[in-house]
């Protein structure tokens, strides 16, 4: 069979399974991330459209060769050009999941996840053995003899990930495990996944654009923008404190730095905003849409963030309607509909958006 994936020198020694510095270069595109995961972890692995996260699972699988850094898995050199080393794809103790599954169409379930363990050396009987062993706990047992086309999409999928960690594999790479599935299959099939990951003693990189998927089923986050990392770090840290403007996307926030003397932020743009807490320096500010507030007229009182704005678009979100406005910032706001229809909300209306100082939170924009 493969590597042992928690061998003695690793297993509880704080040594990270996964130990990389992945330097790639495709054409005027460098991808530039260095990445550890230690056994047991998951780690997502988020960022736009083309960051770099095709790139890097594809040199972490082997079907890519790094220009420049090393990959490590357990304690050996998988990829390290300087050193002229190059482990091919079937050599490397990797199982891959990816999003539209990619079974084999003409082989059972149980052979398609007997495929691996037999590539691995066990003769045709124990590899269906085994096979048989992970398809039930799957919960997949009874379906062990239909063909993909026979199955429905979260079960090929739950086939997909037998596949996968049927050869014990040292790294499991899930390439946007659950895109392909409906909504409904997708919140069941997030909660087995979730359930087998945890059981999984080797490294785990799930590569995915969704954040419920990141924060539901990671240990740690590692979100990379234009080939480098911008932001590391717990589902809690990263979600309170966004970096930049497709983190704080990601995590449903409204997001702007400027410069802080006690209570007053001057963003960059030169508006002002007062925040609910003191601090002095570069900053970033950051609070949820629903706590913008809209009114047709400047309200009364004028709170101290109040300003004039324009709406720019109107979206279903969840339960709620979220009104993107534009003026001296741009700003998110989410409103129940039944406000939305008593304020009469059109695309092109001035409107007042007001923000209290106490539902923002400022931070540190040097990482602390
Ligand atoms: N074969 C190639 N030759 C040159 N450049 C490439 C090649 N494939 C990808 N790139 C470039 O590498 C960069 C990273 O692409 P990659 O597919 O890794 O991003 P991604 O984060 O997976 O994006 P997406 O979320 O859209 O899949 C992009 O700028 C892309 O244009």
């Amino acid at each position: 069979m493969t590597a042992d994936p928690t061998p003695q020198a690793t297993a509880g020694s704080g040594v990270p399974l996964l130990d990389a510095h992945l330097v790639v270069d495709r054409g005027a595109f460098r991808l530039d991330l260095p990445l550890t995961i230690n056994p047991g972890e998951v780690v997502a692995l988020l960022g736009p459209n083309g960051a770099g996260k095709t790139t890097a699972l594809r040199t972490l699988a082997g079907l890519l060769p790094l220009s420049a850094g090393h990959l490590a898995l357990a304690g050996r050199e998988f990829d390290h050009p300087n050193r002229r080393v190059w482990i091919p794809a079937e050599q490397r103790p990797i199982g891959v999941v990816f999003q539209d599954y990619l079974l084999f169409p003409h082989l059972t379930a149980l052979d398609n996840v007997a495929f691996g363990p037999r590539r691995h050396g066990l003769n045709r009987h124990q590899a269906r053995q085994r096979a048989g062993d992970w398809l039930a706990r799957m919960g997949l047992a009874e379906h062990s003899r239909r063909k993909p086309r026979q199955l429905s999409g979260g079960q090929a999928q739950r086939v997909a990930l037998a596949r996968a960690l049927a050869v014990d594999p040292a790294l499991l790479l899930l390439d946007e495990p659950l895109a392909a599935l409906d909504a409904r299959t997708r919140l069941d099939t997030r909660a087995q996944l979730q359930h087998h990951l945890a059981e999984h003693p080797g490294a785990t990189l799930l590569v995915t654009h969704d954040p419920l998927d990141a924060l539901v089923l990671a240990d740690r986050l590692v979100i990379i923008e234009h080939g480098r990392v911008v932001q590391e770090g717990n589902a809690a840290t990263i979600t309170a404190q966004p970096r930049t403007d497709y983190v704080a996307r990601l995590v449903g926030l409204n997001l702007y730095r400027g410069h802080a003397d006690g209570y007053a932020v001057l963003l960059t743009d030169g508006f002002r905003l007062t925040t609910g807490d003191q601090h002095d320096g570069d900053v970033f500010v950051a609070f949820p849409p629903s706590a913008v507030a809209l009114y047709p007229d400047r309200p009364d009182g004028s709170p101290r963030n109040t300003w004039p704005a324009t709406i720019t678009g109107i979206q279903r979100h969840g339960d709620n309607l979220r009104i993107q406005l534009t003026g001296p910032i741009d700003v998110a706001a989410d409103i129940i509909p039944l406000a939305a229809a008593h304020l009469h909300l059109t695309p092109g209306q001035p409107v007042w958006a007001v923000v209290k100082a106490t539902e923002t939170r400022t931070y540190p924009a040097a990482p602390g």
